[in-house]
């Protein structure tokens, strides 16, 4: 492809590999953002769309968006602070996927139990600056001086096996279900920062033209995310308990409901947070709902 295929174009930028590759497929497909991508090439057209999209690593989205190379990525929130890009990108949404910590970890059975413990030895992590950051102040809280500081040390991967090859005495890395520290006998003993995925924009962009279509692109990927996000929760209800049931179940805006054929009882239908819905079944339950079910949605603009 030559570079002129690409002009005019809206660049958003996809992690090529990793944790969030496949979910910002999910988000593609969800938005009707069509293409075909050839193997091996990191560059492809919508065909639907005045776009391409450019498949680069997750930790090298946050400088081609915040240096305006490409118009529109999606990232971790982690990687846009430890790229320093947090002040040339714009968050435009959060996405829902992605979501763990950022977490300062030591050997179980070992002797450190506090950050202030780990402060003045040796750190590795994939995270030198927000790492180095955290330390930092954590030095000059206890007042450390030149050459008893915290030694941050920068590897590319398999953090973990750090203090288990004595080449540290804590580490600072990403924890989700904490299977991967447990698998190493680590356990975390401060979080430096939660994250999660975001589709970001450039702060000053380049191509102001394009701004309509980010506006539709970002339309389209809220209304997938809000679909993840929230269940329609439908059921009868008599209406002496009705006021109860809706106070459990307020929708978004307000429940719709509607008169069932049979005398005293309404039919209510209502969007519900996913996380939620078993706890607000349960409810409904006691409070005397019947025929209650869930439905998943596809797709939604809310
Ligand atoms: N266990 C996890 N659970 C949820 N999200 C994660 C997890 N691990 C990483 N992430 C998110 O995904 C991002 C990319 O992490 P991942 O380990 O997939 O990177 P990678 O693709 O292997 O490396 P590179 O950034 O060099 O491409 C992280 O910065 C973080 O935002
Ligand atoms: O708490 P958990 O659910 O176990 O997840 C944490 C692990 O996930 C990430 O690595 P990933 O598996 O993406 O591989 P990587 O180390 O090659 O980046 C992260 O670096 C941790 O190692």
């Amino acid at each position: 492809m030559n570079a002129d295929a690409l002009d005019g174009r809206l660049l958003f930028a996809i992690p090529k590999k990793g944790r969030l590759h496949d979910k910002c497929l999910e988000l593609l497909a969800g938005a009707d953002v069509q293409f075909r991508r050839h193997h091996r090439l990191d560059v492809c057209l919508v065909k639907n769309h005045n776009i391409a999209l450019v498949f680069l690593p997750a930790s090298d989205i946050p400088s081609f968006v915040g240096k305006g190379n490409v118009d529109l990525g999606i990232t971790g929130q982690d990687v846009i602070l430890e790229a320093q890009m947090g002040q040339y990108v714009t968050e435009v949404l959060k996405l829902g996927f992605g979501k763990c910590a950022l977490q300062v970890q030591v050997p179980e059975a070992g002797p450190i139990k506090s950050v202030e413990d780990l402060a003045g030895k040796r750190v590795v992590t994939s995270f030198e600056v927000l790492a180095g950051q955290y330390f930092k102040e954590v030095d000059d809280r206890l007042n450390l001086q030149e050459g008893q500081q915290t030694r941050i040390e920068y590897v590319g991967g398999s953090v973990e096996a750090a203090c288990a090859l004595g080449l540290a005495d804590g580490i600072v890395d990403l924890v989700e279900s904490g299977d991967t520290m447990r698998a190493a006998g680590l356990h975390a003993i401060a979080t430096v920062l939660q994250t999660e995925a975001v589709l970001i924009k450039s702060s000053t962009t380049k191509h102001p033209a394009l701004e309509p279509l980010i506006k539709v692109i970002t339309s389209r990927i809220a209304g997938v995310v809000a679909a993840s996000r929230y269940v329609v929760c439908e059921y009868n209800i008599p209406r002496d308990k009705l006021s109860q049931a809706t106070t459990v179940t307020p929708g978004r805006r307000a429940p719709t409901i509607s008169p069932l054929e049979e005398e005293g009882w309404l039919a209510v239908s209502v969007m519900v947070e996913k996380a939620k819905i078993a706890d607000v079944m349960d409810e409904l339950v006691k409070i005397g709902a019947e025929d209650i079910m869930i439905f998943n949605l596809d797709n939604c603009r809310v």
